[in-house]
């Protein structure tokens, strides 16, 4: 056998040795595929068949990944949302994803909604809500019904009419502070994360309660940039409903995540620390007091052993997640939609000036504020913060002429509720006159759920719209407010809990006159 003739041998049996391996792989791969749709439809079969009657992805596609995960190919930017809004484009409504191993069936149906959001065996979270476990655990947001049943009925108290009343001179002594901020804020700053400072700074303050003072700014700015910055990297862990926390763990963005978390636990720590010091010296005002803020009232439960410890931070992170980003998006939405429509932004200054003049601002003036009211749903209706919610079946949901089978999960998408044209004439327009008082009675239940419905509804629902009230009516009294956007469809939004626009927005505020011009 000659030179040449040897190296010809050894190459291709080099390349046969290599095809041969990748079709072991390839048929390994298909072998598992198989078993492991056999598992599913065995374990699975009421849900898998339900999936299998619906139009659209209703085929789990990657093994133990789900289909889900095909949205990454669309070239979006990797969101719930623009995912969903993409599932939408080449399926429709009611649209079906397979998030791993979980089934979900996404609905924009208003009377839907409140069957789901009102049923007894539907108030335990989807599986799309799993990967949060990693910094909110069982905390009431996503602990089973069981549980969470008396932590709400506990906590509610921090959040009462009651309390939302002491919390006014508080709002709009921050309120006045942002003016001086906004002031010194260039147009090209994030304005999301200007507004997430002021609502989380609002929280804060209100949330620790008394001698808050001794707590210092900084920690305070610290932690709410944690919130943010958490939330951004977190959105990403949603292509990964597979892989097991102990796994990504140890990926560069699940260190990332661990050093945020181990952050925050550290400037809570603190703050908790100061706080119990400060209730031991003065034992008698917590005693004597029925309605306490949140975070005495989760001390007051008990912070002897390092369980309770821990549960407590995971309780006070995620009031303090759910009451940032929310409240300081919405606050960003309705100042833009402000800035793009002048005639609306009038309308509401005329109100402002009449109801308040140049006084402090008390909780009688805030409920006569009916158009800012009426201004704020209507941003929350076009922009709703928090444009999806998951609930997990226990038991068959009868829905329409669909039985939705237990084991199976249901998406509500409130964005697409929101601007559904069945419940809202031109649903793209701006237009507040919807929510004026002549006009409710019009709105169909269930069509206008910003802060959810039924029992596991947002708890801190009085407090947003009364913060976001007070911030409009004391900016709207110093500030023009004006934005180069357009109309509402120019919009490209993205969510991991809560929505924004995926890029900056044009926002500007030029302080008035005398004379209000
Ligand atoms: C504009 C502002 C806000 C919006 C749009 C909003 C919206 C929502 C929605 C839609 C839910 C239901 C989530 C689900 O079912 O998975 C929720 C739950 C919750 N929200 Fe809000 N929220 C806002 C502000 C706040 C504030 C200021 C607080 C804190 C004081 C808060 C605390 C909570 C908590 C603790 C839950 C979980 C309640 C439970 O499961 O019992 N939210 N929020």
């Amino acid at each position: 056998m000659g030179k040449y003739d040897k190296r010809f041998v050894r190459h291709t049996s080099t390349i046969i040795m290599v095809l041969s391996f990748l079709i072991k792989c390839i048929l390994t791969l298909l072998f598992s595929s198989v078993l492991y749709y056999l598992w599913l439809i065995v374990t699975n079969y009421r849900v898998a068949w339900f999936s299998m009657s619906q139009k659209g992805l209703w085929l789990p596609l990657f093994p133990f990944v789900g289909n889900a995960y095909l949205a990454v190919f669309t070239g979006l930017r990797v969101n719930m949302l623009s995912s969903l809004l993409w599932g939408e484009r080449v399926a429709g409504m009611p649209l079906n994803f397979w998030y791993g191993k979980h089934y979900h069936y996404v609905i924009n149906s208003a009377e839907k909604a409140r069957i789901v959001l009102n049923h007894p065996k539907c108030q335990d979270k989807a599986a799309l809500y799993n990967n949060l476990r990693y910094i909110f655990k069982n905390s009431i947001l996503l602990s089973p019904e069981e549980q969470w049943k008396g932590r709400r009925r506990y906590l509610r108290s921090a959040y009462n009419t009651n309390m939302i009343n002491t919390f006014i001179p508080t709002f709009y002594q921050q309120s006045c502070a942002l003016i001086d901020l906004i002031k010194k804020k260039k147009p090209e700053d994030d304005h999301y994360k200007f507004f997430n400072t002021h609502a989380f700074m609002n929280f804060f303050l209100t949330s620790i309660g008394w001698l808050a003072e001794d707590v210092k700014d900084s920690d305070v700015k610290e932690f709410g940039h944690l919130v943010d910055k958490t939330q951004d990297e977190f959105v990403k862990l949603f292509v990964t409903p597979s892989i097991p926390i102990s796994i990504w763990i140890r990926s560069p963005l699940g260190t990332k995540l661990y050093i945020f978390r181990k952050q925050m636990m550290q400037v809570l720590n603190n703050i908790i620390k100061k706080k119990i010091a400060q209730m031991a010296k003065h034992s008698e005002y917590v005693a004597n007091t029925t309605e306490l803020p949140l975070v005495e009232l989760l001390l007051n439960d008990g912070y002897d052993s390092l369980e309770k410890q821990t549960e407590i931070f995971h309780e006070f992170t995620l009031f303090a997640a759910a009451a940032t980003d929310t409240t300081g998006h919405s606050l960003t939405f309705v100042f833009t939609l402000l800035g793009m429509f002048p005639d609306i932004q009038q309308k509401l200054y005329e109100e402002v000036m009449s109801v308040v003049e140049d006084k402090e601002i008390d909780n009688q003036m805030l409920s006569k504020l009916v158009y800012t009211e009426a201004v704020l749903n209507e941003a929350l209706r076009i922009f709703p913060v928090i444009p999806l919610l998951g609930r997990y079946c226990h038991k068959d949901i009868e829905l329409g002429d669909k039985t939705v089978p237990a084991g199976a999960n249901i998406v509500l998408s409130i964005f697409h509720i929101h601007r559904n044209p069945e419940y809202w004439d031109n649903p793209l327009e701006f237009d507040p006159s919807r929510f004026l008082p002549e006009n409710c009675g019009k709105i169909k239940p269930g069509s206008f759920l910003p802060f959810s419905i039924g029992p596991r509804n947002c708890i801190g629902q009085r407090m947003a719209t009364t913060l976001i009230k007070m911030t409009i009516a004391t900016v709207v009294r110093h500030f023009k407010i004006s934005s180069k956007h357009k109309s509402i469809k120019e919009f490209k939004l993205s969510s991991c809990i809560s929505m924004k626009t995926r890029y900056h927005l044009d926002l500007h505020f030029t302080p008035r006159s005398q004379n209000g011009h």
